[in-house]
């Protein structure tokens, strides 16, 4: 693919990568979660300027016109070439190319010491090649043109000098055989993720030959312009052997100097590979082990070694293949067998192979407390895999300590079909599905959260598809994703298959089936520009079980959520009324039905993250995926009209705020959503939902002291659940003295069709207050009864049993003096 003009002219120095300041970066993240409309025009209309300080010009946020700026300026440019490349003498550019490494080191540091953020480009056009190199036609300096792709052809060079690393670019500079030098700039090249300099010198020392297929040299503005050969795909970068065809009738001419290499020992190297995998430098860890095996190939403790690394770098496949040669290796001895079995297994483990995982553990030394722990592991995850059995309570705890939440992948009763919704692919009931029936359980591809050690929090992505900024995670999922088809690269297949975007050719109407391939798999050309567009459109912002949202007394901010990239759940379309729920247990993703739905009904759920109780809150967040929701909500919003919705989305934005009752009570702001919504609107008004939640929490602290207002509590209550959409069977708003209740065969107090998708946990607290307001008043088996609804519709949301149900809401049944309650009701 050609990828620019050659009769357009190149202006140099019009392209600037604008330096976006602090500031910006945090009211960014204000104006998405405040619907698009800036903070202070809702306070000046509300007159809640007290509540939403005014915003000074200099933190304006960047805007959509900004970053579309920048993307025509970007496009302009690739479509100036083909343009002569700039000449600078050997000796200059070996200077300059010498000292990268202080200069960057110099910024990297002002960088991390300063307020500024920096922005990856997303979704900008880059070429990969697609050709074997044996078919491609080598290629010198001389011959290349800036901004051109040389399709047919491929660059053959050598470093001449230190790479360096700014986050996820290195750079460096290269000879090709003539002697002209140039920088190299390699974006997102698994391997040197996160390495350090020493370890940039052991992966790509001076002299390493290495061949760039259809190469394309950029010019990066001056003064004086520079010229680098820019490399965004790792299948465009071939590490060549001495003993390569391609150098056999190479002559170099010049001569460099080479480093020393770092050993020649075995033992020594051994050392210094452990050292590098003992401070998770992988693969710096696995390129001398294999050093090492080249001199000792018949050592099977090496191969153990370096599956051990592979393990870390989740390239299980190849940890098997090593751990299992060193297994039946002849030369391996006794005291050495077991720990080449358990590197099989834990390789097996990763794979998601647990029978055999599980065989291999169990011949084991079940005393070692590390086998004993992946023999339950591997237990657990065949009883999850098998009949959906999970242990809510257990993932609970760990995602609430911030830990790794294993488990497996599980898939109901549903299939991939032909959609309803927008065309394309969806998902379907294969059978009658009951509400709070388990859906799937899926784990990532890849996720990323805040605090990750190869996250930067101001590392942002200027988005060109969606013409916004993405948050830090949402970026690293980027260079995660291409590591990640690069240790599988079964799963390019399965992750190309997703939908991305109407650029790109519609996906097949199934996803392709994500079989193993034998290790060494066989080279793939990995589409980067693809895949930046496939998180985009399918990548989930983590909705944490542990921080449930509609509690949340804050608006979320889309820049610090943790993000993941699945795959069935990205095969789901979106409704703002769906009839499924979805919540993360770490970065494992569970989808329940929040209906009761029938055989090949389509199952949908809701794409929104943010405060999104009117169509023009959803707005910003549904534009990319369909430029007109025809769901019921939005049907109805629509027909309230813009500004009544306008104005009610800054009520629900003020609900959100723990300082609310500073700025309006719970009777006017009721009173002014309640004009917000027509008369002929149905029950279902979420923000007067939130809005009751509000009056009954103001009015049960009130209650407390005066107990003639219980009954108030009550009232608000269910007004607060039937405007969220739960149909309450029982109004019950007087008292009846019951005393201890023992079991009854009392029905649940409300009805058990639906959950409500866009407040269960505000729905479930309200309901813990009316249980709170019976309690007080010693009607037990009212109380009993808002109890078992709450805990019902708790489980039916997130599958908690009565264990999860007491961590969930621990500190809201101690506030309301119901944790004793709770603990001893059936
Ligand atoms: C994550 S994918 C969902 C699966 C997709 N339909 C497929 O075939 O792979 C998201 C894309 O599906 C389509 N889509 C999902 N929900 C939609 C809706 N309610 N209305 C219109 N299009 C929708 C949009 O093209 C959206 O960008």
């Amino acid at each position: 693919m050609k990828r620019w003009k050659s009769d357009a002219e190149y202006e140099p120095g019009r392209v600037r990568r604008p330096e976006i300041q602090m500031t910006r970066y945090l009211r960014y993240s204000e104006r998405l979660s405040s619907v698009d409309m800036g903070a202070h025009e809702i306070a000046d209309y509300l007159s809640l300027g007290s509540v939403y300080p005014r915003l000074t010009p200099l933190t304006e946020p960047m805007t959509c016109q900004e970053i579309d700026s920048v993307k025509s300026d970007l496009d302009w440019k690739c479509l100036s070439g083909p343009q002569p490349i700039p000449k600078v003498s050997r000796k200059d550019q070996l200077s300059s190319l010498f000292a990268l490494r202080p200069e960057i080191k110099e910024s990297e540091k002002a960088f991390r010491n300063g307020t500024q953020v920096r922005h990856e480009f997303v979704g900008t056009l880059k070429h990969f090649s697609q050709t074997k190199l044996a078919n491609l036609h080598q290629i010198e300096f001389l011959a290349m043109q800036a901004f051109y792709v040389h399709a047919g052809r491929f660059l053959l060079c050598r470093v001449v000098s230190p790479p360096v690393r700014a986050t996820t670019n290195v750079s460096f500079g290269v000879e090709d055989p003539a002697g002209l030098i140039l920088k190299v700039s390699l974006s997102r090249i698994p391997i040197f993720n996160g390495a350090s300099n020493a370890a940039l010198d052991i992966l790509l020392p001076i002299g390493t030959p290495l061949a760039v297929r259809e190469p394309v040299v950029e010019v990066a503005d001056g003064p004086p312009p520079c010229a680098f050969v820019s490399v965004t795909s790792p299948s465009d970068l071939i590490f060549l052997a001495p003993s390569d065809s391609i150098l056999q009738n190479i002559v170099w001419n010049h001569t460099i100097r080479l480093p020393r290499p770092i050993s020649s020992r075995v033992d020594q190297l051994n050392l210094i590979a452990a050292n590098y995998l003992k401070a998770g430098q992988y693969q710096t860890a696995v390129r001398i082990f294999t050093k090492c095996l080249a001199l000792n190939p018949n050592d099977p403790s090496l191969r153990v070694d370096r599956a051990r690394a592979y393990v870390e770098l989740e390239h299980f496949e190849a940890a098997l293949v090593d751990a299992s040669a060193a297994f039946v290796s002849t030369n391996i001895t006794p005291g050495q067998k077991p720990e080449a079995l358990y590197q099989v297994a834990k390789s097996e483990l990763g794979l998601r192979r647990y029978p055999s995982a599980l065989e291999k553990l169990l011949s084991l030394d079940l005393t070692l407390v590390h086998v004993k722990q992946a023999v339950k592991r591997c237990r657990e995850r065949m009883g999850e895999s098998r009949v959906g059995h999970y242990n809510w309570a257990q993932m609970f705890t760990l995602a609430a300590k911030s830990m790794p939440v294993d488990a497996a992948e599980f898939t109901g009763p549903i299939k991939v079909a032909s959609s309803s919704r927008g065309g394309g692919r969806g998902i379907v009931a294969t059978r009658k599905i009951r509400v709070g029936e388990l859906l799937l359980v899926s784990t990532p591809i890849v996720s990323a959260f805040p605090g990750d050690s190869s996250i930067f929090d101001r590392e942002l992505g200027a988005n060109f598809i969606r013409k916004q900024v993405d948050g830090p995670c949402r970026v690293a999922l980027i260079s995660k994703l291409i590591s990640k088809v690069v240790a599988s690269p079964e799963l390019y297949s399965c992750v190309t298959a997703l939908y991305a975007g109407p650029t790109y050719p519609p996906p097949p109407s199934q996803l392709p089936p994500a079989t193993r391939s034998p290790y060494p798999h066989a080279e793939i050309d990995i589409d980067t520009t693809l895949l930046e567009h496939i998180i985009t459109y399918n990548a989930f912002y983590l909705k944490n079980i542990v921080h449930p949202r509609s509690t949340c007394s804050d608006t979320r901010n889309f820049l610090e959520l943790p993000s993941a990239l699945y795959l069935l759940p990205s095969l789901f379309n979106h409704s703002c009324v769906p009839n499924t729920t979805w919540h993360h247990f770490g970065d494992v993703m569970v989808i329940r039905a929040a209906k009761n739905i029938v055989e090949g009904e389509e199952l949908t759920l809701s794409y929104i993250s943010g405060p999104g109780d009117t169509l023009w809150s959803r707005a910003a967040e549904l534009e990319l995926h369909t430029s007109r929701c025809d769901c019921s909500l939005c049907g109805a919003d629509r027909n309230d009209e813009e500004q009544q919705c306008r104005i009610r989305a800054a009520y629900d934005l003020l609900l959100r705020r723990s300082d609310i009752e500073e700025a309006i009570s719970p009777e006017d702001l009721l009173a002014n959503v309640e004009t917000t919504y027509s008369a002929l609107r149905g029950s279902f008004r979420p923000t007067m939902s939130r809005g009751y939640s509000y009056l009954m929490q103001v009015l049960a602290r009130n209650a407390e002291e005066d107990p003639a207002q219980w009954s108030a509590v009550v009232a608000g209550g269910i007004q607060s659940l039937e405007a969220a959409g739960v149909v309450v069977k029982d109004k019950i708003v007087v008292f009846e003295h019951t005393g201890v209740c023992d079991e009854s065969n009392d029905s649940l107090v409300i009805g058990t069709d639906a959950i409500p998708t866009f407040a269960p946990e505000m729905c479930v607290e309200v309901m813990l207050r009316m249980t709170r307001a019976f309690q007080s008043q010693g009607d037990m088996r009212m109380a009993r009864r808002w109890l078992s609804a709450a805990r019902w519709m708790e489980k039916a949301s997130t599958g908690a049993d009565r264990d999860m149900f007491h961590l969930r809401y621990v500190e809201s049944l101690q506030r309301l003096g119901l944790d004793e309650f709770s603990r001893s009701t059936v």
